[in-house]
């Protein structure tokens, strides 16, 4: 009876798994995660888990009788320590396991800030796993002094918590804006007048020098100049594809585990997808961070697995919730010319364009202008911008074109 092996019980391993049990495949199935936790999803652990509003077992991707319901041996705390392809196994500390077909779903991890500027001392947290949530959250105490470093999402996103929570909420951002990497000035510019309305200290074009503390950390000095003083500290400051195991099996890696259109990685009969894995986009390898490509990334190199010949195409969708607002990202912005503000009653989304093309929105407490933007880029439609700008045009009418 064939063998397939998954590495990775994150939201790309249940994908893999569950398409592979969805697709007929009536052979075993290993899953393999290192956490004590069966697979669950992340984004709710810098939202409604952190505010305290959502159960753990709303966190699980899968009820915990899934996996014997479907025949899937699922393995937690076990890490892989390495991949032999030539032998077709793997190995968890001294025990081997033999594959057929394997697949990395590792994931990635956060980028740590170095000992040297006080990285390690105690009260500086990372958010990535439901063991950093549940060891941040009794530090959310009213009144608390929280640093918290990096302006991407995850960095906003606990910011909010913070704010809700009412402690006193410093964020720095070392690139001029905040979501410099990922969005428009305009959209920059909304979320730091939200938090700005919620009280948090935003300094953009800031960097941290270094936190210091006997044991613990006390202080923080940044690169205006001045020092802090901090409770606690969270770093977001980006991940790291999780190649370690990929590499030390010698598979070709180029900005993740390297895959072809198929997912298959250098070795025929290993696969990878989701955050550790790079795909060939337009020219280059692309890796993209978030549920929806880890979810249809799996699904495709389940298929493939199995051996069907399906091509990865990337719809990529995003979401983030800051206090009471809503974000909804559809597509990619990288490479945008214009940007188009559409404002309605409470509702408000900022529509990308590339040579005239409609490649991306972030509709922001706008599920409709959000929904009508995904369905074109999807189809490789765009929208008149004029009539995008102008309030009083009925979505449905862009749709028509
Ligand atoms: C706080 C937070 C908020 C987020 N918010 C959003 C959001 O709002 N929207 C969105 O789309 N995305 C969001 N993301 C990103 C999204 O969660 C990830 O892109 C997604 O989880 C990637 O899935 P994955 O399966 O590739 O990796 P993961 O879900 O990280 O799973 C990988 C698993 O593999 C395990 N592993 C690694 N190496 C080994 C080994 N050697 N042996 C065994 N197991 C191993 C890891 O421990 C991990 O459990 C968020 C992420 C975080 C951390």
């Amino acid at each position: 009876m064939s063998h397939f092996i998954v590495i990775g019980a994150g939201q790309a391993g249940q994908s893999i798994v569950t398409t592979l049990r969805g697709q007929g495949f009536d052979g075993r199935i290993t899953l393999i995660g290192d956490e004590p936790a069966p697979p669950y999803q992340r984004p709710p652990l810098s939202k409604a888990y952190l505010l305290g509003e959502m159960e753990l077992e709303r966190l699980f991707l899968r009820p915990e009788s899934y996996y014997a319901d479907e025949n899937i041996t699922l393995r937690t705390n076990a890490k892989v320590t390495g991949i032999d392809p030539k032998a077709k196994t793997v190995s968890i500390g001294d025990e081997v396991l033999s594959y057929d077909k394997l697949a990395l779903a590792t994931g990635s991890a956060p980028r740590l800030l170095p000992a040297a500027i006080g990285g390690e001392l105690e009260g500086v947290y990372t958010m990535r796993t439901l063991a950093d949530a549940d060891a941040i959250e009794p530090e959310f105490r009213e009144g608390a002094s929280v640093l918290i470093v990096g302006g991407g999402y995850i960095g906003l996103e606990a910011a909010a918590v913070a704010s809700k929570k009412g402690l006193k909420v410093t964020l720095v951002e070392m690139a001029d804006r905040i979501l410099q990497r990922v969005a428009s000035k305009e959209t920059s510019d909304y979320f730091r007048a939200l938090h700005s309305s919620h009280g948090v200290d935003l300094r953009e074009g800031v960097g941290l020098v270094k936190l210091s503390g006997d044991g613990r950390v006390k202080t923080a000095d940044l690169t205006d100049g001045t020092t802090l003083d901090v409770d606690f500290v969270i770093v977001g400051v980006g991940i790291i594809p999780g190649t370690e195991l990929a590499e030390l099996a010698g598979l070709a890696l180029e900005n993740g585990i390297k895959t072809d259109l198929h997912g298959a990685t250098s070795d025929p009969d290993i696969f990878a997808a989701g955050d550790c894995a790079s795909f060939p986009h337009e020219g280059v390898q692309m890796r993209l961070e978030s549920v929806g490509n880890a979810i249809d990334q799996g699904a495709v190199v389940a298929k493939n697995m199995l051996g069907q010949d399906v091509i990865y195409t990337p719809k990529p969708w995003f979401w983030s919730d800051q206090y009471d607002v809503k974000l909804q990202i559809a597509g990619l912005s990288t490479g945008h010319d214009q940007v188009v503000i559409r404002e309605g009653d409470g509702t408000r989304s900022h529509w990308y364009y590339k040579d005239g093309q409609l490649i991306a929105i972030d509709a922001i407490n706008d599920p409709r202008g959000y929904m009508v933007a995904k369905r074109l880029i999807e189809s490789g439609k765009t929208a008149d911008p004029d009539k995008v700008a102008d309030p009083s045009t009925d979505l449905k009418q862009l749709m028509r074109g």
